[in-house]
């Protein structure tokens, strides 16, 4: 069967968007994989498959996977892209669409300049949250790494955070220490790991390694994480411009227990059919 799909991204954070409403299909680990691949399939850092909703109160259903194959919880820029498709594919002609993810639910808007912004819900901090080995919840956390001490803030945002400050993102050593983060023993379920530059009380410069994908050039609940946790150590202040290496988001934060919203871009690339199975 040829299945169609849409190609699009977040700031540079690029998708495989496939519409299971009005299609069949089923996607294995090895499968994905293959389409993930830059030189032998698609490419993409994550596939996001839109089906109907299984709570009537929903709009859709929202599943996300890594380019490893991996489902994840939750995938920020990929929500914005979300959003665009359905309205794009008339899926619904709705402009605040209501949508389940495996890390909860997520409310969209589709504002009147095309940008989209998200509530995020709430981020969480407890480590049984996020899954992350800790006996209490701390601003901080001491994480031994290759003989060194990292101090990172742990933050769930439906998927796992770990966020380390550096004096400069463009000399951050990412490759080294984006990896031996993400697959840290002390999380169970792996992590996403940022490196975050405070520039001011209202900015930040950011990359993120991402579980399951690499460094992408842009990771929206790494960004929500990063200002949460940016902000819960008295660094920062809501709103907050957080500059990635694909662009930047706005993102405002009222404290602990609140819900954290994301503004930014969604972009159609072009549309394609791929045979499957
Ligand atoms: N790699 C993430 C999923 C995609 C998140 C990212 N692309 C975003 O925009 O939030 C994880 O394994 O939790």
């Amino acid at each position: 069967m040829l299945l169609h799909f849409t190609k699009m991204h977040g700031l540079g954070n690029d998708f495989m968007v496939v519409d299971l409403v009005t299609q069949r299909a089923r996607f294995d680990e090895a499968c994905i994989r293959q389409l993930a691949d830059r030189h032998f399939g698609i490419g993409f850092d994550q596939l996001l498959v839109v089906e109907p909703p299984r709570d009537p109160d929903m709009d859709f259903r929202y599943r996300i996977y890594n380019a490893d194959g991996s489902e994840v919880e939750n995938c920020g820029n990929g929500a914005r892209c979300f959003a665009r498709f359905v309205c794009d594919q008339r899926l619904t002609h709705k402009r605040e669409i209501r949508v389940e993810t495996q890390g909860g639910p997520l409310t969209l808007v589709i504002e009147d300049d095309g940008r989209v912004r998200v509530n995020m819900g709430a981020p969480r901090f407890a480590p049984d949250a996020v899954p992350f080995d800790a006996a209490e919840d701390r601003p901080l956390h001491d994480l031994e790494v290759d003989s060194e001490t990292l101090r990172v803030g742990v933050v769930s945002m439906g998927n796992p955070h770990a966020v380390l400050q550096v004096e400069n993102v463009d000399s951050a050593p990412v490759e080294r220490l984006g990896p031996a983060i993400e697959s840290h023993p002390r999380f169970p379920r792996r992590v996403n790991a940022g490196f975050m530059q405070v520039v001011s009380r209202h900015a930040i410069r950011l990359r993120v390694y991402e579980r399951g994908a690499g460094e992408t050039l842009a990771c929206g609940t790494g960004a929500c994480a990063a200002v949460a946790s940016g902000i819960r150590q008295g660094l920062l202040e809501s709103p907050v411009d957080v500059e990635l290496p694909g662009g930047s988001l706005t993102l405002e934060w009222a404290g602990d227990g609140e819900p954290l919203f994301m503004t930014g871009p969604a972009v159609r690339v072009f549309d394609g059919r791929v045979p499957l199975g």
